[in-house]
Parts: C-alpha cells; structure tokens; sequence
C-alpha cells in the first residue's frame, strides 16, 4: 500500500472539544473526510490478503448476523496503526471525563501503548481493529465487542465503500437502552471515508438523582444492494 504520513495531523485537526461535547450530548461523534476516496480502496484490496489478517469470522455462523469480517494480525498496517494511535489520547481524554461523570475510579492511560501494555498484562493480546464485508442482504445484528475484562469504552468505525453508488441500505445502528424505559434507536448514516465514534459499552445518561449507565449496542442494519465494506478501530486488545 502507498500509504500517507498525515494521518496524525489530520486526526489531531478535528475540533476535539466540539466532538467531546456532542458525545456527551448524543451518546456518539462523527469524524468527517477521516480517509480519502483512495485510502479507503487500499484498505478494501487489503481485505483480499490473507496474509494481513490473523482471523475470519463467517457471521451467519455465529449467528452475529450476516457477512464476514477478518481480524488484523500484528504489525498493523500503518494506516491503521496510525488511526489507532492518534485517536487514543483524544478518547482517553472523553473516556475519563466520562468516568468521572459516573463516579468511577478508572483512569485510561495516555498513549495507546501504556493501555495495551495494561491489556496485556490481564491476558488480552490479540489485535482487534477489523475489516467487515456486506454483500446484499447482508448485516450485522446488534452487538458489542467486549473480548476480555479490559475495555476502552469507545470504538470509532469507518465506512470505506461509496453509499447509493457501491451499496444501498447498510446504515450504521446505535441503540440505547435506559433503564426501566424502552430502548432509543439512531440511525447514523456515514459518507465513505468518514468515521463514527460511539461507546463500546454505555454512555452516562443525566438522570434526576445523578448520572446513570445506558447501555448501547451497535449494528449495520441489511445492505439492500451491492457490497459494503467497513473498518473497525477498537482499541482493546483480545483475549
Ligand atoms: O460494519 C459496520 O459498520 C459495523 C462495524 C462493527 O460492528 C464494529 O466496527 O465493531
Ligand atoms: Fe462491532
């Protein structure tokens, strides 16, 4: 691949203060133009090889769905290596106001390599970040992915395929469940190249006595034409 170097800067050019602001206000963020039209067909070819990738999942087979995703082996690619590392510390960042909000201890690190350094020490050690295919029909039931007892509470996913001209359908999922109350769905619909942050777990919710956990489950609903393809950033390592 012919990758570009300007990852980090373009990562660290988005108005992360805005950003953080609207996660606490919707429970997710939107990252605009994160690849070019380019990056995203190199990533898309790479899912053809193998050799990139440590793991395939067939999703019908484990009943997550429909389509299959393949895991990234270890060394990344750069451009995902890069992603992953510039976007920690301004999740971190979000991650620890958020578990102040809630009253937990936790405090995330501040460079990608501390926090895997903490997942490896608690036995999680296989690459997460993912490159998923839809083909008509195709879709991803309502999830989380939790591989272990370490979990950053976000993960960012990018839509690499052109929407209306390469698939139709295939909208990103959020659903959120409040407790004692019926469930919130949104519809997120990305542009190619553009990325969603959303929680991995919950999100802190202002309630009358305080904040509270709603949990949050994501999911792509089914493509209705053509062939989807997505990359997900998520930043704990697996057992
Ligand atoms: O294909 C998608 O957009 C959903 C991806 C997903 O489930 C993930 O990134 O964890
Ligand atoms: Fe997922």
């Amino acid at each position: 691949m012919n990758l570009t170097t300007d990852i980090r800067q373009r990562i660290a050019n988005y108005d992360w203060d805005a950003i953080g602001h609207t996660m606490d206000e919707q429970g997710y963020g939107l990252l605009s133009s994160a690849l070019t039209a380019q990056e995203c067909d190199e990533l898309i070819a790479l899912y053809a090889d193998n050799s990139k990738f440590r793991t395939r999942i067939d999703m019908q087979r484990h009943r997550f769905g429909l389509g299959e995703y393949k895991y990234l082996a270890y060394p990344l690619p750069l451009i995902v290596q890069e992603l992953r590392e510039a976007l920690y510390p301004h999740l971190a960042e979000i991650a620890n106001h958020w578990a102040e909000l809630l009253g937990e201890n936790t405090r995330y690190p501040d460079t990608l390599a501390d926090f895997l350094q903490y997942c490896h020490e608690h036995g999680q050690t296989r690459p997460t970040p993912l490159i998923l295919q839809y083909q008509e029909g195709g879709y991803n039931s309502l999830h989380q992915d939790l591989y272990g007892e370490v979990a950053f509470p976000f993960q960012v996913v990018f839509l690499l395929s052109q929407r209306n001209e390469q698939y139709t359908g295939g909208e990103s999922l959020l659903i959120e469940q409040r407790p004692r109350a019926q469930s919130i769905g949104r519809v997120i619909t990305l542009e190619r190249g553009s990325a969603m942050i959303f929680p991995t777990h919950h999100r802190p919710v202002a309630g009358t006595r305080g904040w509270y956990r709603a949990n949050v489950r994501h999911g792509v609903s089914p493509v209705t034409g053509g062939m989807r393809y997505g990359m997900g950033i998520i930043f704990h390592d697996a057992k």
